[in-house]
This record gives C-alpha cells, sequence and structure tokens, in this order.
C-alpha cells in the first residue's frame, strides 16, 4: 500500500478588492490583491491502483460530488489515460464561506498532488486552466504566488515584494453567499482601475464591504470593533476581516482585547505557497 503524502491547502487573503464592472456573463471584473497565510487546511493522498477515490470525512452539507476536491479529482481522472484513483483525507480548519478561499484552495492543493501523483505532467498553466472552471480563486493558488489578479481574477501578476505582516483574522459566524453579493443592486461596480504600484501601498478597500455589512450587521459590528485598534477589511466576499500588525505578539494582544464570543486566529502572510514548497520544494 502507497504511503499518506500531506500537502497543505492555505488560506487566502484579499488586501484590496476593487469592483470594476460586470461582464455580459454576469461576472465581474475585479482588482484584487492575494496574500496567502501560514494556515489552513491540510489534505493527505494515499495513490490507488484502481479508478476509485474516497474522501473523508465529508463535509457537512456538501455533497460527494459538488466537493472541490472531488471535482478537482474526476477533471484530472478525465485527462488521464490510465486507471487512477486517490484515498484523500481532509483536515478541514478554515471556515467555509468566509472569504479565506478554502474551498478554493482544497481544489487547487488537489490538483497539484494527483497531477504529481498520476504524473500527469500538466504544467501550472494547465491545472489554473483547469482550476479557473471550478472557481474563480483555484489559479492564484495553482501558481502558488501573492499576486495582484485582474479580470475574474485569473489574470494574475505576481508580487513577491509585498511586505509579509502578520494579521489577526476575525471569523463572524455567519456563512456569505459569495452570488448573492454579487448580484446585489446596492453593490458598487464603477472603481476605477489602479496600478499594481498602487494596490502594493495597500490604499485599496474592499468594495463589497457596505453590501456586506448591510446584509450581515454583524460583520459591520465587528469591523468597527477590530477598526479601535487597527484599520479592519473584509476578505472577498467575507465573513471574515482582517487587520495587520508588525508582530505576532501585536496581533495576539489585540485578539485578547476582543469580547470573547468572537472566534479569532493569529497568521503570517506569505508570498509563496506552502504546498508549492511541499511538492516542489524551497524556491
Ligand atoms: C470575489 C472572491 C475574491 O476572492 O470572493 P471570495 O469567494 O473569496 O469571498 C472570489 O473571486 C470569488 O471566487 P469563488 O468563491 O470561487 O466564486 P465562484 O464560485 O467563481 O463564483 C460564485 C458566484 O459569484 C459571482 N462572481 C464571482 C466572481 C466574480 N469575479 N464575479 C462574480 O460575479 C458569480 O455570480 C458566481 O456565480
Ligand atoms: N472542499 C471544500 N471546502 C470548502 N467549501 C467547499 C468545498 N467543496 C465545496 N465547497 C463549497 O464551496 C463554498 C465556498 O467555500 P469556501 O471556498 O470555503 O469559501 P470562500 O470562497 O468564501 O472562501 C462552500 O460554502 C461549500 O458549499
Amino acid at each position: 500500500m502507497a504511503d499518506w503524502l500531506s500537502v497543505p491547502a492555505p488560506a487566502k487573503l484579499n488586501l484590496m478588492l476593487h469592483i470594476l464592472g460586470r461582464r455580459d456573463d454576469g461576472y465581474h471584473e475585479l482588482q484584487t490583491l492575494f496574500q496567502f497565510l501560514d494556515y489552513g487546511d491540510e489534505l493527505q493522498f494515499r495513490q490507488r491502483d484502481d479508478n476509485e477515490i474516497t474522501l473523508t470525512p465529508a463535509i457537512d452539507g456538501v455533497d460527494f460530488e459538488d466537493n472541490l476536491i472531488i471535482r478537482a479529482a474526476r477533471a484530472l481522472q478525465a485527462l488521464s489515460e490510465k486507471p487512477c484513483g486517490a484515498d484523500i483525507r481532509l483536515h478541514k480548519v478554515l471556515p467555509m464561506g468566509g472569504g479565506l478561499g478554502g474551498g478554493s484552495s482544497d481544489a487547487a492543493t488537489t490538483l497539484l498532488t494527483l497531477n504529481k501523483l498520476w504524473q500527469l505532467h500538466l504544467s501550472l498553466e494547465q491545472l489554473a486552466d483547469i482550476g479557473l472552471r471550478l472557481g474563480a480563486d483555484v489559479p492564484v493558488f495553482v501558481h502558488g504566488q501573492a499576486a495582484f489578479a485582474e479580470g475574474v481574477g485569473e489574470i494574475l501578476t505576481p508580487t513577491p515584494e509585498l511586505d509579509e505582516p502578520w494579521y489577526l483574522v476575525v471569523v463572524p459566524q455567519v456563512h456569505v453567499n459569495t452570488g448573492k453579493i454579487f448580484s446585489n443592486k446596492c453593490l458598487t461596480r464603477n472603481t476605477a482601475a489602479i496600478s499594481i504600484r498602487t494596490a502594493l501601498r495597500r490604499e485599496g478597500n474592499n468594495d463589497c464591504q457596505a453590501v456586506v455589512s448591510m446584509l450581515h450587521p454583524e460583520i459591520g459590528k465587528a469591523l468597527n470593533l477590530l477598526n479601535n485598534f487597527s484599520p479592519a477589511k473584509l476578505t472577498g466576499t467575507g465573513a471574515c476581516i482582517f487587520s495587520s500588525f508588525s508582530s505576532e505578539l501585536e496581533a495576539i494582544k489585540v485578539s485578547k482585547q476582543l469580547p470573547a464570543e468572537y472566534s479569532t486566529f493569529v497568521a503570517k502572510g506569505i508570498n509563496h505557497s506552502p504546498t508549492h514548497k511541499v511538492l516542489f520544494g524551497p524556491s
């Protein structure tokens, strides 16, 4: 029996998120700055000689074939001429619908790992194209580099020069439906394009913040509270919010001053995905 291979699926933050317009297919043109966190889910893979894919444990409320891990595995199986299967274990840490990209990161880790185990020799570009069909955020996890993203999130310019602070992330106990935020009539959709240089100065906002705070007042409340300590922003379409700090200690200190009912974690911003470090070695 083959050995288990453990591979991380990190979270991401959207350090800014501007909505520039809406395309004919309903998707929105964005500008966003992605950075990874040294915090996330963990997947374990064991190759099988038959065509079976197993996944344990199941995620509550997500059907087996709808799980992005299974959808990613199926997409690669369809491209293989020989039988290829895998047993997959998932240690889920990231909140679902939290704007931390957990599902997309799980999918990207699955694409990268099975491409290697099944010796499919697909390029990162090919895997990112497959990933984009699973979700707009999958390509950045496949490429594994902090990046400024345009289009619907698939036109990526790596930003290795981004500073790597510590973040305090607050996890409101709310599930935000991304589609509902993008279809809300109050959403701002006409922000002027900015340069990467401006984004790297962390001057951008999150255009979803007003609508998300209106639909989920508890998120607005958490933003106001965290703003008392350090400027706070929403990641993606929420629900999570974050502030940056120059040290881990400072972030922990603020987390201890928040009401006890707030669920929080502290993590470091990183420009290179730990998934790539495990699968391809240090860059
Ligand atoms: C906007 C971001 C920023 O990171 O939000 P989060 O999901 O991370 O919060 C993501 O790109 C989201 O990516 P993901 O969550 O994979 O969204 P998808 O499944 O591709 O799309 C969900 C729905 O959101 C809308 N959508 C998504 C992305 C986009 N650029 N324009 C859109 O209008 C579409 O209605 C789509 O049906
Ligand atoms: N492996 C997975 N992990 C998380 N969510 C998944 C997964 N597979 C499918 N989903 C679905 O994708 C939705 C978005 O999940 P997630 O990526 O965690 O949130 P977000 O895009 O807000 O960061 C979930 O609500 C769930 O229905």
